[in-house]
């Protein structure tokens, strides 16, 4: 008995074989589950020999939060790693805020990936990197708000730092197209057009700094990260940090997955428009210059780094110190330095 044709229209655009089990969030192709592993893993793997990240025998820190995007990145460097012999050395490298009941249940999940994957994995924490400040304790001090910065001035630190100890000179952390697309607009909403050039480089490095940066998922959504962890049934953590995010990335983020609706191709138009952007020399000549920090060592625009002006400012009790400009942080070292002079002559 002859068998029926199998109706093509109900077949995954890709293989015309299967049947489709998504809408492809960047593409809006019906696709099936292989072919989905397929197209995201390649393209990954496109990215990464289009632009020479990697080269043989080099040794990788991978920034493992537990979340899902860095947990897929673990996965997939892993399997490309293997499945391309990119001759890779990879090696996890979580930073611990110190958050109760977020980043330590989300480290628990990077533990378990470090046995799933079976990759060396190293912990350091912003108590012993920061004279016992961890993320809680920082709030607890000088409230809610503006607590990110800290803690992103922090962590980049603590990340290098880490990779330092373990002679790594390479990290890679899962930022995707939308963290991309995202820090493009904030920069454009604030004028911030001297940040726009590093904000869609796929590898940030400088002479002063001991470790370079890469994003392989500059150009892969988030709906397919998460599709793909789930997928694949990967062990991630998914709850939000306990500190929201600034309003005002959380209201770009918003406008972000808003125009993804509209037109699912918005978030890599914002990347290359962010990259077609060239800066003016009148721009070019207000970028800070990049030097080491007089008291750790480590990169900075100034002659003390942010990390450690925030230090100053937490050790010092002076709240603010570090956040916003230099003109702001000379005027709250001079207040404390006149209430100081006060305090002693009342003594
Ligand atoms: N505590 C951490 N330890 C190590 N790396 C981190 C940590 N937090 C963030 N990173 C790195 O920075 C990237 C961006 O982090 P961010 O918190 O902005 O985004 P995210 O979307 O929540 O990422 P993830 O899903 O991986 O947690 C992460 O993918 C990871 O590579």
């Amino acid at each position: 008995m002859n068998e029926k044709p199998r109706n093509k229209s109900r077949l995954c655009e890709l293989c015309n074989a299967e049947r489709p089990v998504m809408v492809r969030p960047k593409t809006s192709q019906k696709i099936c589950k292989n072919c989905f592993y397929r197209v995201f893993e390649t393209e990954i793997h496109n990215v990464i020999i289009d632009n020479k990240l990697f080269h043989r025998g080099e040794s990788i820190g991978i920034g493992a939060s537990g979340g899902k995007d860095s947990t897929v990145l673990a996965y997939v460097m892993k399997l490309l790693n293997e499945r391309y012999d990119y001759g890779l050395k990879l090696h996890l490298i979580s930073v611990d805020e110190g958050i109760r009941g977020y980043r330590d249940d989300s480290l628990a999940t990077v533990k378990r990936n470090q046995q799933q994957y079976e990759l060396p994995m190293t912990i350091v924490s912003y108590e012993e990197l920061y004279d016992g400040w961890t993320m809680d304790r920082i709030v607890s001090k000088i409230g809610a708000k503006n607590n990110c910065t800290y803690c992103g001035v922090f962590r980049r630190q603590a990340l290098d730092r880490a990779a330092l100890s373990l002679g790594i000179k390479h990290i890679l952390t899962g930022h995707n197209a939308d963290d991309i697309a995202e820090t493009v607009l904030m920069n454009l909403l604030r004028g911030d057009i001297a940040r726009l050039p590093r904000s869609t480089e796929i590898t940030t490095m400088s002479e002063t700094s001991p470790t370079k940066r890469s994003k392989p998922f500059k150009y892969t959504y988030e709906k397919e990260i998460v599709l793909y962890a789930h997928y694949k049934k990967l062990d991630y953590f998914s709850t939000e940090c306990t500190y929201s995010p600034e309003a005002f990335r959380g209201t770009a983020r918003a406008l972000i997955k808003q125009l993804e609706r509209l037109r699912p191709s918005s978030i890599l138009d914002i990347i290359y428009s962010g990259e077609a952007m060239k800066l003016s020399t009148t721009v070019q000549k207000q970028l800070p210059e990049q030097k080491k920090c007089v008291r750790c060592g480590f990169i900075s625009s100034n002659d003390v780094c942010k990390a450690c002006t925030l230090l100053e400012g937490l050790n010092n009790g002076i709240s603010g110190l570090g956040i916003g400009s230099n003109r702001k942080a000379r005027r709250l070292k001079e207040k404390q330095s006149a209430e100081n002079v006060q305090a002693g002559e009342t003594a």
